[in-house]
């Protein structure tokens, strides 16, 4: 494992860039605001970020950057969706509106807004694989996972209010997926598994 700080790219067409800029400085990265194609030249790693998924999805076409992204994508470069930036990865999406597209590169089915108006936004511990203690997750008008495909694997879950549990982490290879909001609290534990994945 190398020691020098990966430069590691946030998705900067929307969202909660400036906070997931800190968490990754805090979690060891050199981070790198993308809004053109050539921004993404020599990334170690990608955060898409929350925000609003149909918003994004119009902002990548028109900022070209929907073929750039999936060629990182499957270049392996290690990439965190968090929420919205879920949303976008998903092969497979659920109460989206119409005619919104995602980069498809997640073996995941995904529910946009999923917890319901009653759980807009909340916060709860959850346990994460990989990390040691529970983590501070906070959802905003949050997306669950309904259906992983084989390529995918569970690293959390969260009761759904209704006696059930949710998938709300997944991980594929090096593409890391959160429903909640890691930058939104002074916890970088998710971004340095990021992190960790782009120091390879
Ligand atoms: N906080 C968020 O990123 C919300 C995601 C939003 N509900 C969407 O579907 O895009």
């Amino acid at each position: 494992m190398s020691t020098t700080s990966p430069v590691v790219g946030v998705l900067a067409v929307q969202g909660d860039v400036g906070a997931h800029a800190r968490a990754l400085t805090a979690a060891g990265a050199l981070p790198r605001r993308v809004r053109r194609p050539e921004d993404l030249a020599g990334l170690s790693g990608l955060v898409l970020p929350g925000g609003e998924s149909t918003t994004m999805d119009t902002l990548l076409r028109r900022y070209d950057l929907v073929d750039p992204l999936r060629q990182l994508l499957d270049d392996g470069t290690p990439v965190l969706g968090t929420c919205a930036g879920m949303v976008l990865l998903a092969e497979r999406l659920l109460d989206g509106s119409p005619g919104q597209r995602t980069l498809g590169r997640l073996d995941v089915t995904v529910r946009r807004n999923a917890f319901g108006r009653q759980l807009d936004s909340f916060e709860t511990d959850v346990t994460v694989t990989g990390l040691e203690d529970p983590f501070p997750a906070v959802f905003i008008r949050a997306p669950w996972v309904e259906g992983l495909g084989p390529r995918a694997v569970t690293l959390a879950t969260v009761g759904d209010g209704r006696g059930g549990r949710r998938v709300v982490a997944v991980q594929q290879g090096s593409v890391l997926a959160t429903s909640f909001h890691p930058e939104l609290t002074a916890d970088h534990r998710v971004h340095g598994l990021l992190v960790d994945l782009a120091r390879g």
